[in-house]
């Protein structure tokens, strides 16, 4: 193994696609700026995944916690942890120097992976060619389901029936189909108002 490896293997180095200092977008921090730190590297394969580039962890650079933490820190006490799926790395030694330094951790993920690390906030988003660990259903604080047709209302459904009880529902449109599947969700949620809606507001607002 090089030093490389053994650094990634520890959680002291990790694979660092991109990092910034943007407005939550999604779900229910909508809204609220933070600072997001996208870790390469994904093997579950979503067809419509809008950060394809993610998923080959090896073409991203290795960069050591102590200078990402550092960075993030100054710009923000907020900070999400993203992908790829981030859940694929070790996080023990990342989360532990971000919450000495005060902060509040949130994740994105697909749940494929157990948690590792100390979160915050969880946002589960199941996939149906990887399904979430049992470990996440029960400690997520929010679901969000991608909605690109209409069988993932079914899908939706069958993972409310498996998250715990606290979490909020979310139904996202996929933003490729949006034009057609958010007019469903919005009835959908109308119909069924223990969901809520979430767009992909960065997006509509042009910013990372
Ligand atoms: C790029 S993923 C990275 C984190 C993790 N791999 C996951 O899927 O949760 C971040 C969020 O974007 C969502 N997402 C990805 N592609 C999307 C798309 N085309 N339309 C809407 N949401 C999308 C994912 O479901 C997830 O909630
Ligand atoms: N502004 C903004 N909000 C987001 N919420 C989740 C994102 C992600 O890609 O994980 C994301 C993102 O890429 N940008
Ligand atoms: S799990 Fe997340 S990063 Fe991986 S392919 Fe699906 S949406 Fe993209
Ligand atoms: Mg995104």
């Amino acid at each position: 193994m090089t030093g490389n490896d053994i650094n990634l293997e520890m959680g002291l180095s990790l694979p660092i696609m991109e990092h910034f200092y943007t407005i939550q977008g999604e779900g229910r921090y909508t809204g609220t700026a933070a600072y997001f730190i996208r870790i390469g590297g994904c093997d579950v394969g979503c067809h419509w995944c809008d950060v394809k580039e993610s998923w080959n962890a090896n073409i991203h650079p290795i960069k050591k916690i102590d200078d990402i933490v550092k960075t993030a820190i100054s710009f923000s006490k907020t900070i999400v942890l993203t992908g790829g799926e981030p859940l694929m790395w070790n996080l023990v030694p990342l989360t532990q120097k971000l919450k000495e330094s005060g902060c509040n951790i949130h994740i994105e993920t697909s749940g494929a992976y157990s948690i590792n690390g100390q979160i915050d906030w969880i946002c589960l988003s199941p996939k149906k060619t990887s399904l979430p660990k049992e470990d996440v259903y029960a400690s997520a604080h929010e679901l969000k389901v991608i909605v690109y047709n209409q069988h993932d209302f079914k899908f939706a459904e069958e993972q409310a029936l498996k998250i715990n009880k606290n979490a909020l529902l979310y139904l996202q449109p996929e933003w490729s189909n949006r034009e057609k599947m958010t007019p469903k969700i919005i009835d959908y949620v109308m119909k069924n108002p223990q969901w809520h809606i979430s767009l992909q507001t960065h997006k509509y607002l042009n910013i990372p």
